[in-house]
């Protein structure tokens, strides 16, 4: 099956592929084609990114695009696991070998958490109130950039690509988390992360929910449960349920092993 476009729902656009690569070139055209319209805008393309499969997916074919405005890229992490930088766990690394390797993106424009500051505050296992240096470290990071002379709630990202487990999860955002709940920080810490290693920051909904693009990146065989409860069994409540950006728009990538279980229309 090839390049197949539905709407399953009222909002998103969700493409089904058949093989990765034509998923990664219609991903990586939907990137470029944001770029061009944030920049033409605002003179500035402000991107999270998210771990797992999603670097190599969203590299393989965006690498290569010419006529990319680099230099006016801001990028984020839509979580990342506190690790140091150079560790195998960290995003900020598989990022950095499927994609900012190869392109002009400025070091400076590329905004990471600051793992050092972690040892600085020893995070006692079970202590529901930890503040991890970390994460304030991260939040304060956000709120110097996107905080303009109005105060403003929340940032507004221009593009933020997830991922979904297995679970249902996104981001560093877990099903039944008490962080599902939060409505006020921008970043959040979890040092209980069902999914290794333990101790993560992520955005929070609110902050996702105020994108001007969100979208999911999945692939295989293995996310074919989820997905068919994603779309199918509404109110599942997953966290990727409730990513329903308030004024943005919602896209689903997936390769046809992950969509096999949804009703494709003809
Ligand atoms: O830091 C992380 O672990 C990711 O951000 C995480 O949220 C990921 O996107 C999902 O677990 C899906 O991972 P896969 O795409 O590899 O299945």
């Amino acid at each position: 099956m090839g390049l197949k476009l539905f709407s399953r729902m009222a909002h998103p656009t969700v493409k089904s592929f058949a093989i990765s690569n034509e998923l990664s070139v219609s991903l990586a055209d939907l990137v470029v084609e944001l770029s061009k319209e944030s920049i033409k805008s605002r003179d500035r393309f402000t991107i999270g990114l998210s771990g797992g499969s999603l670097p190599k997916l969203l590299g393989a074919d965006l690498k290569n695009r010419k006529g990319v405005e680099w230099d006016k890229w801001e990028v984020f992490f839509c979580d990342e696991r506190i690790v140091p930088l150079d560790h195998e766990d960290s995003n900020y690394l598989v990022c950095k070998k499927e994609l900012f390797d190869h392109v002009p993106i400025l070091p400076e424009k590329i905004h990471t958490i600051k793992p050092e500051l972690a040892s600085e505050n020893e995070v006692k296992e079970g202590d529901e109130e930890t503040i991890d240096a970390v994460t304030e470290n991260y939040e304060q990071q956000l709120i110097d950039f996107f905080a303009c002379a109005k105060s403003i709630k929340f940032p507004v990202f221009d593009l933020l690509l997830l991922g979904i487990g297995p679970d249902g999860h996104t981001c560093s955002l877990f099903p039944g988390h008490p962080l599902l709940d939060e409505n006020i920080l921008w970043v959040a810490y979890i040092g209980d992360s069902p999914k290794p290693p333990p101790r993560r920051v992520t955005l929070t909904l609110p902050v996702i929910n105020h994108a001007r693009n969100v979208a999911f990146v999945a692939t295989g065989s293995g996310k074919q449960d989820i997905l068919y409860q994603i779309f199918e069994v509404p109110d599942s409540n997953l966290p990727a349920q409730l990513v329903k950006p308030e004024n943005g728009k919602l896209y689903w990538f997936l390769d046809d092993a992950a969509s096999s279980k949804l009703t494709l229309p003809k």
